[in-house]
């Protein structure tokens, strides 16, 4: 297969390099100015899934410069808040039969491409394996929670077309499968990061030290249950009854398992970049204000991660 992977950071590299190597054609999009390192020495992971390097059949800084454009897939694995730039820039020259996987956290990433991507061509994903740049063209993955889940949103891919590309990835060595209620493991995801990416990055400590602390064990405790209101309040089944269950579980087995990891967020902030806020406790606000639900802790959280970002970035 041919693939695209646009946007080189710490998880389109992983992809880049593992396809790759799996024997599929690569097309890497990246920043200009990694483009000689990235031809030099390859797209190199390191980590718990071994060490790759591989050099992208094609690799360019601009959709316009590539030539061979039969792309059977397209991964997008920029941030969130660029989802819209991208689809928009992918629309373009898309082939009318390559699907778009959105390999992105947060809500509403979907809903951004959607008006240049029609939507029985758009695939979502819930990535819980942990990717962290060491440098440019050069990612280490850290940890793995769980399976990638790939799927179509709304069912309008059938379920066999993304177990396909689920057996692709897995024959890569990327464990992933495919389901018909890929949002429900999205929202799982963003309850996650909501409550421990955001205060992780303003408390700047890792996901034990969030749990251990009183106060950022109440925070959590108050941000996962406007989340279920919010859920509740426009019909979103998770995999767990209510936000009691998600909390048992949140405290007894999904932070013990990832105690020691300092947020990608807080990273963000730490590199001085934006980072993915209005895409997860901002995401619950919007969607809390559209619906009639109150959600001021998450509100609370979300200015205080956009000062701290306007503090490192000096934007607004
Ligand atoms: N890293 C992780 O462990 C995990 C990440 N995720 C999610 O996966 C997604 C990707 O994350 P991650 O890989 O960490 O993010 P990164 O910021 O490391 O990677 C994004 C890359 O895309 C580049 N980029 C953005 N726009 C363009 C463009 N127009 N042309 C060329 N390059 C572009 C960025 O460059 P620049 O920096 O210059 O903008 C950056 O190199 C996010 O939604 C994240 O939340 C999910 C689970 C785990
Ligand atoms: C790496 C992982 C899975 C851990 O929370 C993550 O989602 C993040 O930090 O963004």
């Amino acid at each position: 297969m041919h693939f695209l992977i646009y946007g080189l950071g710490a998880i389109g590299t992983v992809y880049g390099a593992m396809l790759k190597a799996a024997g599929h054609k690569v097309t890497g999009l990246a920043r200009p100015s990694m483009l000689e390192t990235i031809s030099k020495k390859g797209l190199q992971v390191c980590g718990i899934w071994g060490e790759y390097a591989q050099i992208p059949d094609v690799l360019i800084s601009s959709l316009d410069e590539a030539q061979d454009r039969d792309w059977d897939m397209i991964i997008v694995t920029v941030k969130s808040y660029a989802t819209a730039e991208a689809a928009r820039d992918i629309a373009r020259l898309r082939p009318p039969e390559c699907l778009l996987w959105l390999a992105q956290n947060g809500y509403g990433n979907f809903e951004a491409a959607a008006p240049y991507i029609p939507e029985d061509k758009i695939l979502l994903g819930r990535i819980i394996f942990g990717a962290e740049t060491q440098s440019p063209g050069v990612s280490k993955v850290t940890v793995i929670a769980d399976d990638v889940v790939i799927g179509s949103p709304k069912n309008r891919i059938p379920l066999p077309v993304a177990e396909k590309w689920a057996a692709l990835f897995r024959e890569s060595g990327i464990p992933t499968r495919a389901s018909e209620d890929v949002m429900k493991y999205i929202w799982g995801k963003i309850i996650y990061n909501s409550a421990l990416n955001s205060l992780g990055a303003i408390l700047e400590v890792n996901y034990g030290k969030l749990a251990g602390m009183d106060g950022s064990h109440e925070l959590m405790i108050h941000v996962v249950r406007e989340i279920f209101a919010v859920l509740e309040a426009i019909g979103q089944k998770t995999h767990w009854a209510d936000a009691d269950a998600y909390l048992a579980d949140f405290y007894s087995k999904l932070i013990p398992s990832t105690k020691y990891h300092h947020a990608s967020m807080l990273q963000d902030i730490q590199h001085s970049r934006h980072t993915e806020i209005d895409s997860l406790n901002g995401a619950v606000v919007a969607l809390g204000r559209m619906y009639g639900v109150p959600t001021p802790v998450n509100e609370t959280i979300t200015l205080l991660v956009k000062a701290k970002e306007q503090l490192v970035t000096g934007v607004a």
